[in-house]
């Protein structure tokens, strides 16, 4: 508080109120008496017993050192002469306090913020117990209020319209430093309660700081507490031009985060935390500002005495230096938290609760004048998270030079390759910091608005997610356009701290920069690789299969297995596989099922023989196969785990699939086909892969049932791309351009004003009007109004917003590939086809798993080729199907693919039809299944094996197969 003198800070008055009755109390009986208790209901709290005894302590020392100096205080001479009258004193003064206002408001004399009196003037010896005293009742009192606000509902506090007045008035500031800088100001609606207080004489955060320390070092250890401190500061730079400004820093903005807190014994985690935004006022109004700082003054509670603080207060300071030290280094100003903090171990909880400092790299001209706005953010803060909070930069992430760090998860590279400063466009910066900032907020436990930190708009925070699989641990990397990355750890419990955190969220990069970040767990970097190479590649490309590109697969043993013999071995053969059982036979290749030697792990091995495959002129299906297993990771497709060659013959070891397929299913069924809610669970789930294939820019165009495996858990695994065309996807932003009324008809057709039967329910009495009602408000969810009423005006709004399709749409090709019986009209007709031929094959699909048979089926190839092109569909009168499942049927199996369902917008407009409603499709991988395979009888051959188990693979071509024998 003493670094704050002579500001002109503007403070609720609440807290001044507070302060009043706060300070009051040291006239009142001694503690103890349930009088006193009634009294003082924030001092039930728990820390009324240390600052008893820091007052006494106090007044002992006031007494032994009587100084007329001290006189010159008011409210001073009155605690001092109520010190030596002892406990009578106390009696009268809270008579007093009780019977006459203008002596309680005597009683804040000492206390208040802004008053032209200094306690700072004269010698220092007597001041410093007095200001030493002021600043722990005012620090007391201000915790009490924060107490006290906690317990309020925030409605019924009076202090709404002030909020309003104090945040018109840091908006009328912002306005007008965004006026200057060009910048627009966040109206983002806010929560935060800001006192302003522009100073023109105040110090800035560069000299407050060491003067906090200085406080903190005087001090003898036995007296008062100051209440202890840590910082975070966040260096960042930007521009707000948006132009690449190297080097030339013009001036500063500091945004400091202060909480105050006192008391090692206040075990709530409430304080008040301050935004501090300094500029460089003499600079003028065009000035593009360039740095940025971001400074956390967080009072940490478990310090327990100066003692404690002196050491750490050398060590901030250390950290400045070493800040500054950083920011000496062109390319990256790396700040640090944590390791800053002398060399304190990583598992010293204590020290891990003091480190959470980033300090100023910006070297700031103290002759300077400086025009600070200081905004006062209340933070109301969970209790329990404020007090376990830590934020650190790990310096171990900063190499030596300062010019790297390290990705917290995988401990790659993050490289900034640009040495010049690249900076964010107004707009990027100031609509990022905001988010970032609020996403910053979020992870420190802190409940409120950020309108007020529109005015960080060069600073970028990025959140980064926790990974469930390390530790609780967050990890946040703070990225400052591009200068510096600073990776910030969040923990939530000391306890579970492990001195790691994860980046599970890649920092977004700077649009205007050309710096790259390098991170080796990325699914879109695999992406990316795929797209621009899809040639074929041996064993040199096995790396390429770790478990990082395939998250979802990331925890499986098998990966683990692979990796052991590939070390091992130096490489991966035919050889390290015990071949069980023959799966199947293709038209490119043959499965087995295979064990890894040494390991039980089993996987499906398909094995291709290029010589024959190149003469059949079916390389590049084998081709396009594989290209394509490598880039899936989705739990309905098949994880290709390595791909090898070994004598000529090309491997591809994918996830074994034991429940067989899903043509082998139906016909165990009793009907010979599926019941509804089943047939509806395993086109969900294709649907979903059938999505997810589009997205990679991938058109199945195989879809039928001997192609869908069940696995174990008897989720399905839809299997062989061979078939499969690969084209661009260009996502686009599809504006509805019929009415909403025509996407309603279009979606529903006649059940939008029509009963319809449940999709689940085929039995008549469960006729309900069914359209939608997901996207209904809750009135329209009342059946009778929705009888009379059209459709709500929400879900038509919501029809004709814009949808990203991000399906290849407008693909096309000539190929005549498929299934007879699944085979869409255009594909026959040699008319070209896209995407929308999975969509009737999903159709045929839906239609066979429910009927037990294709809708077009001829008695030869030909007949069924004819009847797709030109037959209407029927439906036969059994098994009994449900209107919705017809309906979906009939809309996937139009034979005009622009007309058919799902060919505009993809798999969203089919998940919508109201045959799914009320499907969790998030979820449906956790959903159980219909039944569980029967994995002992799946169908597959017995292999076995000569004596001496020398196994030997023949191919033989059986017509245009390709069998493969051991002998
Ligand atoms: N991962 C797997 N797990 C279990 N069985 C599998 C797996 N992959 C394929 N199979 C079985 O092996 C058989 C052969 O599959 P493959 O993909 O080589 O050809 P296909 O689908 O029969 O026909 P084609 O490749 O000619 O279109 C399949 O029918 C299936 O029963």
């Amino acid at each position: 508080m003493g670094s704050f003198v002579g500001a002109c800070e503007i403070v609720e008055e609440k807290d001044v109120v507070r302060l009043a009755k706060h300070s009051s109390r040291y006239c009142m009986p001694p503690l103890g008496s349930s009088n006193d208790i009634e009294q003082r209901p924030a001092l039930k709290s728990g820390y009324q017993g240390s600052m008893e005894y820091d007052i006494d302590q106090l007044f002992q020392s006031i007494t032994i050192k009587p100084s007329p100096r001290r006189m010159m205080g008011s409210s001073f001479h009155h605690l001092e002469t109520s010190a030596s009258a002892g406990t009578s004193r106390c009696t009268s003064a809270g008579t007093s306090r009780s019977t006459s206002p203008s002596k309680k408001g005597a009683t804040k004399k000492p206390f208040p913020m802004g008053t032209p009196r200094s306690p700072r003037v004269g010698p220092s010896d007597s001041i410093s117990l007095k200001q030493a005293l002021r600043d722990l009742c005012i620090s007391k009192a201000s915790e009490m209020a924060a107490q006290k606000r906690l317990s309020k509902s925030a409605a019924a506090s009076p202090r709404v319209s002030e909020a309003d007045r104090i945040k018109s008035l840091y908006r009328q500031v912002l306005n007008e430093s965004a006026g200057r800088s060009g910048l627009p100001v966040d109206k983002g609606k806010s929560l935060v309660e800001i006192s302003l207080t522009p100073v023109d004489d105040i110090p800035s955060s560069s000299q407050s700081v060491p003067q906090r320390f200085d406080a903190l070092e005087t001090e003898p250890s036995d007296s008062i507490s100051e209440p202890s401190q840590a910082e975070i500061i966040l260096p960042v730079s930007g521009n707000r031009s948006g132009l690449k400004t190297v080097g030339c820093q013009v001036s500063e903005t500091s945004l400091l985060l202060k909480s105050h807190k006192s008391g090692s014994s206040l075990s709530s985690g409430s304080g008040d935390y301050e935004l501090q935004i300094e500029e460089n006022a003499s600079y003028p109004p065009h000035v593009v500002i360039e740095d940025s700082l971001v400074e956390i003054d967080k009072h940490v509670t478990s310090l327990p005495s100066c003692s404690g603080s002196k050491v750490y207060a050398e060590e901030l300071d250390k950290s400045i230096v070493s800040s500054a030290r950083l920011k000496s280094e062109p390319t990256v100003l790396i700040s640090e938290l944590n390791g800053n903090f002398g060399n304190a171990p990583s598992s010293g909880t204590e020290d891990r609760k003091l480190v959470s400092k980033v300090t100023n790299n910006i070297p700031r001209p103290k002759s300077r004048p400086k025009r600070r706005i200081l905004l006062k953010r209340k933070l109301r803060i969970a209790v329990a998270s404020a007090t376990k909070m830590v934020e650190k930069v790990d310096t171990s992430l900063v190499e030596p030079n300062g010019s790297q760090v390290l990705c917290q998860k995988c401990h790659c590279a993050v490289k900034s390759t640009s040495s010049e400063n690249h900076l964010l466009t107004d707009t990027d910066s100031t609509e990022k910091c905001s988010n970032d900032l609020r996403s910053f907020s979020k992870d420190v436990s802190i409940e409120a608005d950020q309108e007020s930190l529109a005015s960080t708009r060069l600073i970028r925070i990025v959140k980064c997610n926790k990974d469930p699989n390390k530790d609780s641990s967050d990890s946040c990397e703070v990225c400052d356009s591009g200068e510096a990355v600073i990776v910030m750890k969040q923990e939530v419990s000391p306890s579970n701290y492990s001195g790691k955190g994860d980046a599970d969220e890649q920092i977004r990069e700077n649009p205007t920069s050309s710096e790259k970040f390098e991170f080796s767990l990325s699914s879109k970097n695999s992406l990316g690789d795929y797209s621009s190479s899809t040639s074929m590649s041996e064993e040199s490309n096995l790396s390429r299969f770790s478990c990082g590109n395939k998250p979802h697969m990331s925890m499986d043993v098998r990966w683990e297995a692979i990796k052991h013999v590939k070390l091992q071995y130096g490489s991966l053969g035919l050889r390290h596989f015990n071949l069980l059982k023959k799966l199947g036979c293709g038209d490119i290749g043959t499965v087995y099922l295979a064990e890894l030697v040494g390991t039980n792990c089993l996987f499906a091995i398909k094995v291709m023989d290029n010589e024959f495959l190149a003469r059949r002129k079916k390389t590049p299906r084998a081709q396009a196969e594989r290209a394509i297993l490598k880039m899936l990771d989705h739990p309905f497709l098949p994880t290709l785990y390595a791909q090898f060659t070994s004598d000529n013959l090309s491997c591809l070891v994918m996830e074994y699939c034991p429940g067989g397929d899903l043509h082998v299913l139906r016909q165990k069924q009793l009907s010979r086909c599926f019941s509804e809610p089943a047939a509806r669970f395993y086109v969900a789930e294709i649907l979903l892969a059938l999505e997810y294939l589009h997205m990679l820019g991938v058109i199945y165009r195989d879809l039928k049932p001997e192609n869908i495996l069940v696995r174990e858990d008897g989720h399905i695994m839809l299997t062989d791309f061979d078939l499969s065309l690969r084209c661009a996807v260009n996502p686009t932003l599809l504006r509805s351009t019929s009415p909403p009324e025509k996407d309603l008809a279009r979606m529903s057709g006649p059940y939008n004003t029509s009963n319809c039967i449940q999709p689940l329910c085929i039995e008549p009495s469960c006729r309900v009007p069914c359209f939608s009602p997901r996207l209904l408000s809750t009135q329209a969810r009342n059946p009778k109004q929705r009888k009379t009423k059209r459709p709500d005006l929400l879900t038509q709004q919501f029809r004709s917003l814009p949808q990203l399709v991000a399906e290849p749409t407008e693909a096309r090709s000539n190929s005549f590939v498929g299934t007879h019986e699944y085979l869409a009209p255009e594909i026959i007709k040699g008319e070209g086809h896209g995407a929308a031929v999975d969509w009737w094959t999903f159709g045929v699909l839906l239609y066979e798993l429910l009927y037990g048979k294709t809708p077009f089926k001829g008695y030869d190839n030909e007949e069924t080729l004819s009847n797709v092109v030109y037959q209407s569909l029927k439906f036969p009168d059994s098994p009994l199907v449900s209107f919705q499942a017809k309906e979906l049927i009939r809309k996937l199996l139009v034979k005009d693919p622009e007309s058919r369902l799902g060919s505009v917008k993809g798999a969203a407009e089919i998940k919508r039809h109201p045959f799914f409603e009320g499907l969790n499709w998030a979820l449906i991988r956790c959903a159980i299944p219909p039944e569980l395979p029967d994995i002992y009888d799946n169908g597959a051959t017995e292999v076995t094996f000569p004596e001496g188990n020398n196994r030997y693979l023949e191919c033989k071509a059986i017509g245009d197969h390709l069998e493969f024998q051991l002998f």
